[in-house]
């Protein structure tokens, strides 16, 4: 599913109204309509209210002002508050509050926080509707609509919010001064990244998208794509199994982990890889190690590396460029520790395998310097899985930045290396060379433990292993290990879970997003 900025929003809204001629009352009508019909279906034990309705002074306010005059035709006792003076009310929105005057609705007009704290006092209402700021928000609230958001989250009723609600940010999720928590969020044609983003992804509460009557079409011209990384989405992706397949057909992933007291890193992607589906998995770890991984996850092979500190030393370059041969993919990271040897491996790797590949942990710090052995590579595009830290590393930036703009630091630096990235978070992004960013759907805080970036390795190596070209084992990887991590906490709870059991649940959990029980 398309999700949108706030500037692709107001294009797709111009185009709407300028080439297919459809008037801005009319996507002003059909917004309100589809509010009023949530709260319709989604309250009618609540009816016949009374409702409040905060109104601004833009267009998220004249959806506001028709929510109410049909609440009224539909038997609701209505009080709307607008948060302006009426002469600042204009266009579209001025010609809904003049209908709404018509219908006789009870409009009040608060300038000040004195008249806002007298109206609010008296209201009394059972539900109330935001609609004071939408997309056009651009600075911090301030002055009495302040007051209005700390009313709005004290109340102790339903709050349903127009668009978007007031004080989240719709580019980006962020809170501008202070922000309304809602329970309910109708949005129009499509979800914005600020419903996705933390913290706006909290504060909407669940997400209705309504069809407002803006042709999906024309979003296709947009230059920017960003897609929603849905159940339904993920389904797209699975691989085939062909009932006649064997051990061969479903792939070979060569993983290069581990070493000294971080063997479990590579007995965790391991697991994952041989969970994703993958026929073979054969994991090239320090001779010290060979014996531990081998006796914990005895379905895959193992092959003994030469070692320098209990880390793979460089004389295994040549071992390691011969286990390449015949494997469908690699995946190189999880737990090999860092050094110079190391750097060595990878970049000779990422030189001589021109297939498919996921770098993880240390594996990645390679990418820092690699500039120039990525653009020659030629290849598969690799997937790179850096949490914030590591991305601001590869960056060359803050942890900080990073957080402040994650859909661009991603972009800029799948971009920059042609790599699919996978940054880590709540929630997980993945982006593309071309520019494309997927917003991943599923997660939850079960994954912060020990071990379940490692089964994440394993698992988009797998997949890769499976015939899935770079993206699209990124997105289903990540979309699988968020879904197992759901599963579990309706298991478990939300804390101690261990990456084992994450590895444990892809199956279901691919089986469950194949028979369409994931939404
Ligand atoms: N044709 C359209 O453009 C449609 C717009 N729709 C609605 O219109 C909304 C966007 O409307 P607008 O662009 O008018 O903007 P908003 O209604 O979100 O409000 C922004 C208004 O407040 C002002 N403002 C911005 N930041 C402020 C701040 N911090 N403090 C005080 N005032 C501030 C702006 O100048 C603007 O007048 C959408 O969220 C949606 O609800 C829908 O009616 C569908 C059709
Ligand atoms: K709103």
């Amino acid at each position: 599913m398309r999700v949108l900025t706030a500037e692709q929003m107001r294009e797709l809204d111009r185009r709407t109204i300028e080439e297919i001629g459809v008037p801005g009352v009319v996507l002003m009508e059909n917004a309100g309509r589809a509010v009023a019909d949530v709260l319709c279906r989604e309250y009618a034990d609540l009816s016949p209210g009374p409702v409040l309705i905060l109104c601004g002074r833009g267009n998220n306010g004249g959806d506001g002002f028709v929510v109410a005059r049909l609440l009224l035709d539909r038997g609701w006792q209505v009080e709307t508050l607008l948060l302006a003076e009426a002469d600042q009310v204009v266009g579209d929105a001025a010609v809904n509050l003049r209908a709404l005057r018509n219908r006789h609705g009870k409009i009040t007009v608060v300038a000040d926080e004195e008249s806002l704290r007298t109206e609010l006092a008296r209201c009394q209402p059972k539900l109330v509707v935001d609609a004071l700021f939408g997309t056009g928000l651009n600075a911090d609230l301030r002055g009495h609509a302040v007051m209005a958001v700390a009313w709005i989250n004290a109340f102790a009723g339903p709050v349903v919010a127009v668009d978007i609600p007031s004080g989240v940010a719709a580019g980006s999720g962020r809170q501008l001064g202070c922000a309304v928590r809602a329970d309910v969020t109708v949005t129009f044609a499509a979800p914005k990244l600020g419903h996705l983003l933390h913290p706006g992804a909290e504060l909407r509460g669940e997400l209705r998208i309504a069809d407002i009557g803006i042709p999906q079409r024309l979003a296709e011209d947009l230059d920017e794509s960003c897609f929603w990384l849905t159940a339904e989405v993920a389904r797209s992706l699975l691989p085939d199994r062909p009932c006649c397949g064997h051990k061969g057909t479903f792939g070979h992933l060569l993983l290069i982990a581990g070493s000294r007291g971080k063997s479990g890193a590579a007995v965790l992607a391991a697991k994952a890889g041989l969970r994703s589906g993958a026929g073979l998995v054969t994991v090239a770890v320090p001779g010290s190690q060979q014996a531990i991984v081998a006796a914990a996850v005895p379905e895959v092979m193992t092959e003994a590396m030469a070692e320098d500190q209990g880390k793979i030393a460089s004389a295994a370059a040549d071992a390691l460029s011969r286990l390449t041969v015949g494997k469908q993919a690699l995946a190189i990271g999880p737990g090999l520790g860092q050094s110079s040897s190391i750097q060595t491996l990878v970049t000779r790797l990422l030189d001589d395998w021109k297939g498919p590949m996921v770098l993880d942990a240390d594996a990645l710090n390679v990418l820092a310097d690699a500039t120039e052995t990525l653009r020659r590579r030629d290849a598969e595009p690799l997937v790179v899985t850096p949490h914030p830290g590591e991305m601001a590393r590869l960056l060359g930036t803050t942890v900080a930045e990073v957080e402040a703009d994650r859909p661009s630091a991603a972009r800029d630096f799948a971009r920059l290396r042609d790599v699919v990235v996978v940054l880590k978070g709540a929630p997980t992004l993945i982006a593309s060379p071309a520019g494309e960013l997927a917003v991943n759907s599923s997660g939850n805080p079960l994954l912060a433990t020990a071990g379940s970036g490692d089964v994440l390795t394993g698992l988009i190596g797998g997949l890769l292993a499976q015939g899935l070209d770079s993206f699209a084992a990124a997105r289903l990887g990540v979309y699988l290990h968020g879904a197992a991590a759901d599963r579990l906490r309706c298991r478990i709870g939300d804390a101690g879970m261990l990456a084992g059991e994450l590895a444990a649940e892809i199956p279901p959990t691919r089986q469950a997003l194949k028979g369409g029980l994931l939404c």
